[in-house]
């Protein structure tokens, strides 16, 4: 049987690349006559500019220095295809690049995206895709709009501190960004609005450290910050767009420079050619660190899955963990959380276990 092994990461223990290996490991330890082709996804998140480095051989890496979400020195790599620039927005402000004490989106700034994007742009590029997703930031892309050339003032005139925190004392912007004849595309991880209960600050900002009474003051904070700029750069609407409450709102302020969104997951499966790796293959094996609820609103698991049942090809999802357990597109969701006992268990050593699961489920696997 030929078995075809897409996942995404596993944030905060392994990198595609590794999970794919994994699995691809413990199913042949299982069935050893079978073949199996690691393909490491990602959805606009970590990893997004690895799996493009690999899809696009006549793309140069550049390095650049910028700044990490609390503005320290770090140096990061985008892509360069003629006047394309691929850009993953997690390189300056990932939740990886802080611990986990420092995570506070009322703090952490976009500022060192925009100096990325502004260096792509120096060089030359007109068209420039930016993966979102993964971000220690919830700022609505204020931080970046500034390292653009925007300048934002509270009410006596002075400029605005860096994070999502103090977006409410935004009463001025002024300025023009430098990115005239550019084209923008975010290709976010997630559909969410910038706004509400399904986003950036309710459905993400938890994981990036704001909890209680944090959360509803950001939602206000942003919510005043997004009246103000679609009035001042627009379009009206932005803010409620699919896709504005992805990365901490890097989605609404590329709307703002009049940016349009593609789903982060289809770009980069177009990119490596998924649809036909898929009909080329018996089994489809896709996985992430956690399958729930915000997976199948259009992360890589779910389209790799939907590309999978469009070729009436078996997918099965092994996760760290899941609480999800079936799916129309899926043949079946297994967790290492489930076989070990515990997430603790599961993430403590991590390729261990994604083999053992990949090898208990081969050995169980009817064809
Ligand atoms: N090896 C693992 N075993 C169990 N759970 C894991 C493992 N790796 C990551 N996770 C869980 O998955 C979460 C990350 O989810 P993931 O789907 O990888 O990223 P994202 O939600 O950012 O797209 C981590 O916070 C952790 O709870
Ligand atoms: O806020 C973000 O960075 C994402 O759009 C959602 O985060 P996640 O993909 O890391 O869960």
């Amino acid at each position: 049987m030929r078995i075809l092994i897409a996942p995404d990461k596993f944030a905060g223990t392994m990198s595609a690349a590794e999970a794919a290996d994994a699995v691809a490991a413990g199913w042949l330890r299982a069935r050893p006559g079978d073949t199996a082709a690691t393909l490491p996804l990602a959805d606009g998140g970590p990893g997004f500019v690895d799996v493009l480095a690999h899809a696009l051989p006549g793309a140069t890496r550049r390095t650049v220095a910028t700044c990490d979400p609390l503005g320290r020195p770090v140096q990061a790599d985008y892509l360069r295809d003629g006047e394309t620039a691929y850009i993953e927005s997690a390189a300056a402000c990932g939740l990886h690049l802080l611990e986990a004490a420092e995570r506070d989106p009322r703090r952490t700034t976009s500022y060192g995206l925009g100096l990325i994007v502004s260096d792509a742009i120096e060089t030359g590029a007109r068209r420039i895709v930016v993966g979102l997703g993964g971000s220690a930031t919830n700022d609505a892309g204020a931080g970046m709009l500034t390292a653009l050339g925007l300048t934002l003032l509270d009410s006596t005139g002075a400029a605005l501190p860096y994070g999502g925190g103090v977006l409410s004392a935004c009463a001025a912007i002024e300025g023009h960004a430098r990115t005239r004849g550019v084209e923008f595309i975010a290709a976010t991880d997630v559909d969410s609005p910038l706004l509400g209960p399904h986003g950036a600050t309710y459905m993400f900002g938890p994981q990036k450290g704001a909890t209680g009474s944090a959360l509803p003051f950001l939602e206000m904070s942003l919510s005043s910050f997004a009246e103000l700029a679609e009035r001042r750069l627009g379009p009206v609407g932005a803010s409620e767009q699919p896709g504005a409450g992805a990365a901490g709102g890097l989605g609404f302020a590329f709307f703002l420079l009049g940016g349009h969104r593609e789903s982060g997951a289809r770009l980069t499966c177009e990119a490596v050619g998924l649809d036909a790796k898929i009909a080329a293959s018996d089994l489809v094996i896709t996985g992430e660190g956690s399958f729930d609820a915000q997976s199948l609103r259009g992360k890589l698991a779910a389209e790799v899955a939907s590309g999978a049942a469009v070729h009436g090809k078996p997918c099965l999802v092994l996760a760290g963990r899941s609480d999800v357990d079936a799916h129309p597109d899926l043949a079946g969701v297994h967790s290492v959380t489930e076989l070990l006992g515990s997430p603790e268990a599961a993430m403590r050593e991590p390729v261990e276990g994604l083999t053992s699961l990949a090898e208990k489920v081969a050995t169980e696997w009817r064809e």
